[in-house]
């Protein structure tokens, strides 16, 4: 017996999640029809029923327990798997316990963003009911294609690049020029590079000193010492080895990896483009910091940085000072080129290079060398201050350093010229720890920011938690939607279990719309997945796709099937 229903004038059909997410047409679908195997017998356990047009099929009441689609344990009464039955030779999958119309299903969706998180995000679109902003979404790309960059082979050979570095390959250089003075203290050569760890597959940062042979193997314990720092506003320090990989005696540190970062010098004084190469002819030929060439030193930088940016980077700076000095230790190289900036993270990098590079064994009293160093820090730190506030690194050569002060005094508050001048003093001894009452208040407006800012990510978070469950979801369904053969059967994906699941995708993708038009509404998709993945006992109605066929089941079924099916894949591939 063919079951020849037409669905037009039937009993009122799919069930529609109706969502104002639509971005199709409002009117109820109905399944694209599609040549389709249709069942064409009806075993004698089933028994039919036409209701208003539409035939429904019912296990009569000897089947009702055999299915173990059924079991678990729903009670969905009237739904039966006529269609899988006839493909399969199995009885249909039924119980006759009546269910309440009303939707059982409880399973898990993302509520939608907090009222807290709503007034932070840009502007609430359709979109962010199930996707990331724009922003940060553009900002993690980002970060994928920077770290994913590679060089192939013959850039490789232009770069005089090694294949492999120790346990380190694929080798892509960080900076434009691959050989640069390190620090306006250090005459040797260095080069940055990003690369991958051969065994774990991580990327990592390696900092390269040419032609540099180790003194002495005492310099292992304050390398040790930097290994151990972990904080979050420094570049932890992961190992340090000797090479001739790159044919000379190089010393490499590694440190961990930050993709799209760039050196406080870029962000905040590297002359925007539209300078059109215009050179400030008062800037002099003073370095204040490294061996930069001025003309990434040069003003006209654009305007003054609001305040609360620049303690936003002195509280961060701070804060890394802090640790280092409390483990004993001093950063040496507190200067524009050596800290990096990563969305709104400020870290030191390159820590510890100046130790090992300018390690001496002969030092009699390595505390007070140390100290001196921290006291230094200090210094310098003042001065990177200033010349952020001046945003001009001129501001801080002797004979601006007064005036500088005095724009400071125009500009900004008592407390950030306080600030400075406490860390120019250099005739008292000065230590990190007195810094955080001149940060005073502003400290918990930077806690407010940050928590708010973590506020809106677990908000994302949760939003693509639920992606990637429905991700896996999908990609079951695929796997084995439309499989060609398995198991050296052709008609696997078409039978059984696998013709509802089928059907389930036909009435979640390819709906139409009365007049045939493709029906498009994200949110039936979304919420007929998470019916799907939370086995709602809710029914569907499905439909074959010459719509000669109708199919009631719960999710839970369909759920049922997908796992059993998916299982035999799982099974078959393992085997
Ligand atoms: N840990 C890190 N992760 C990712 N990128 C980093 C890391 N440390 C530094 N960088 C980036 O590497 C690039 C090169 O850094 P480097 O200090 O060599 O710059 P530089 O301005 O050429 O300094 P130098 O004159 O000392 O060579 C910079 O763009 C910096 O942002």
């Amino acid at each position: 017996m063919t079951t020849t229903t037409p669905l037009k004038g039937g009993r009122s059909s799919l069930r529609r999640n109706d969502s104002p997410s639509s971005i199709g047409e409002k009117s109820p679908p109905r399944i694209t029809p599609h040549a389709s195997p249709i069942p064409t017998t009806l075993p004698a356990s089933v028994h039919q029923e036409n209701v208003g047009g539409t035939v429904y099929f019912y296990p009569t009441a000897n089947h009702t327990t055999a299915q173990s689609s059924s079991a678990v344990g729903l009670g969905a009464g009237g739904v039966v798997d006529t269609v899988a039955s006839h493909h399969t030779g199995q009885t249909g999958s039924a119980s006759l316990t009546p269910v309440q119309p009303s939707i059982l299903y409880t399973g898990h969706v993302y509520p939608g963003p907090a009222s807290n998180v709503i007034t932070m995000q840009p502007k609430t679109q359709l979109e962010s009911a199930f996707f990331m902003p724009d922003e940060m979404r553009s900002e993690v790309l980002s970060r994928n294609v920077i770290s994913n960059l590679m060089l192939d082979a013959s850039e490789t050979a232009q770069h005089a690049l090694p294949l492999e570095v120790d346990n380190y390959h694929s080798l892509y250089p960080l900076e434009a020029l691959p050989v640069q003075p390190l620090h306006a203290k250090l005459t040797l050569p260095s080069s940055t590079y990003k690369a991958t760890h051969s065994t774990t597959g991580i990327k990592y940062c390696l900092r390269r000193l040419h032609g540099f042979r180790l003194q002495s193997t005492k310099c292992m314990t304050v390398v040790e010492m930097w290994k151990k720092l972990q904080h979050s506003n420094v570049v932890q320090l992961r190992e340090v080895f000797t090479t001739k990989a790159f044919g000379d005696n190089s010393l490499v540190l590694v440190y961990d990896y930050h993709p799209n970062s760039q050196t406080l010098l870029a962000k905040y004084f590297t002359p925007p483009p539209e300078s059109n190469g215009y050179n400030d002819p008062f800037q002099g030929e003073a370095r204040p910091f490294s061996h930069k060439s001025n003309l990434q030193r040069t003003t006209g930088n654009g305007p003054l940085l609001p305040e609360a940016t620049i303690w936003a980077i002195i509280m961060q700076l701070t804060a890394g000072l802090r640790a280092i000095h409390q483990a004993g230790l001093a950063c040496r190289s507190l200067d524009p080129t050596k800290i990096i900036v990563t969305g709104k993270r400020i870290r030191f990098s390159f820590s510890g290079t100046s130790d090992i590079a300018q390690f001496d064994p002969n030092v009699a009293n390595p505390l007070a060398v140390v100290s001196m160093h921290q006291q230094e820090d200090l210094t310098a730190l003042g001065r990177l201050v200033l010349a952020l506030a001046c945003k001009c690194l001129q501001s801080v050569q002797r004979d601006n350093v007064q005036s500088s002060i005095e724009m400071v005094s125009r500009h900004y508050s008592s407390d950030l010229r306080n600030f400075i001048v406490y860390l120019f003093t250099t005739t008292q001894r000065r230590s990190v720890t007195d810094l955080m009452p001149m940060i005073g208040a502003r400290f918990y407006t930077q806690l407010d920011a940050l928590q708010a800012q973590c506020d809106m990510q677990e908000d994302e978070l949760a939003k693509e938690m639920e992606n990637g469950r429905l991700y896996r979801i999908l990609v079951k369904l695929n796997c084995i939607n439309e499989r060609p053969d398995f198991n050296l059967d052709c008609t696997w994906s078409e039978i059984g279990d696998r013709y509802m699941l089928k059907l389930f995708r036909d009435f979640l993708f390819h709906s139409v719309t009365e007049d045939g038009r493709p029906w498009l509404d994200h949110a039936h998709i979304v919420q007929c997945l998470n019916k799907l993945d939370a086995g709602s006992l809710e029914r569907v109605q499905l439909m074959s796709r010459d719509e000669q066929s109708v199919l009631i089941v719960t999710y839970a079924e369909l759920k049922n099937c997908l796992d059993k099916a998916f299982s035999e894949l799982l099974a078959s591939a393992a085997s």
